[in-house]
């Protein structure tokens, strides 16, 4: 097959990176996948700056449910405030975060065809005492998100005794199983949003987060 000289090109710039098959791997071996320092203290110090900022100016949203032609506020089933991210309009901190989200989404499609082709963040914050009740990320009636990720922006002293965990639910041989993640600053959790439901814990003191969705078309 003949090849034009772009296509040769990125073939040669196109390197194996270990962590990003790390994902791949656990998401095909059981759908989730947990990193660790995926962005570091400095990084997660100035998104979390930045999201205090624009929360203190009032700019987040109670978080509803459903769509966004039927939303409902329900606090019963969920705590959090929100504010959607405009890609166009990120800032140096954001431009950081989305260059290593758009990294990972161009090494999935490249090696897994997962055909990603938007995305969809905001910013999160669980004031004390609020929680998001077990659910699955179609309940948002939005059948092409397909993974789900969640990178979390609390101080570096966020202590279990927090609460806040992120419950994960899987079966294994037709028994279900709870895996509980705390959200510990810079950590990143991908999973499968059509497959895995989860809840947020409790939360004790304010937790801060980037929740986000890529999709398919
Ligand atoms: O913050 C988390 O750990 C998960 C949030 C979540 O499930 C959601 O926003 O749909
Ligand atoms: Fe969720």
């Amino acid at each position: 097959m003949l090849q034009t000289d772009q296509e040769l090109f990125e073939q040669i710039k196109f390197k194996e990176n270990p962590l990003y098959e790390q994902i791949i791997q656990d998401i095909l071996e059981k759908k989730y996948s947990i990193v660790d320092n995926f962005f570091d203290t400095a990084e997660v110090d100035i998104l979390r700056e930045n999201l205090l900022e624009k929360y203190e100016e009032d700019n987040f949203k109670k978080a509803a449910i459903g769509n966004k032609t039927s939303e409902v506020i329900e606090r019963s089933i969920r705590g959090d405030f929100i504010l959607w991210i405009n890609e166009a309009e990120a800032g140096k901190a954001e431009k950081t975060y989305f260059n290593k989200i758009n990294s990972l989404i161009e090494y999935l499609n490249r090696t897994c065809f997962m055909g990603i082709l938007t995305k969809e963040f905001h910013y999160a914050l669980y004031p004390e005492g609020t929680f998001y009740k077990r659910h699955l990320d179609t309940f948002q009636n939005d059948g092409r998100r397909k993974l789900s990720m969640v990178c979390y922006l609390n101080n570096e002293d966020w202590k279990p005794e927090n609460g806040g965990e992120l419950a994960i639910y899987t079966h294994e041989n037709g028994k279900e199983e709870q895996i509980n993640i705390f959200p510990f600053p810079g950590r990143v959790v991908i999973f499968e949003s059509q497959e895995l439901e989860h809840e947020v814990k409790p939360v004790k003191v304010p937790r801060l987060s980037i929740t986000g969705w890529l999709k398919t078309r």
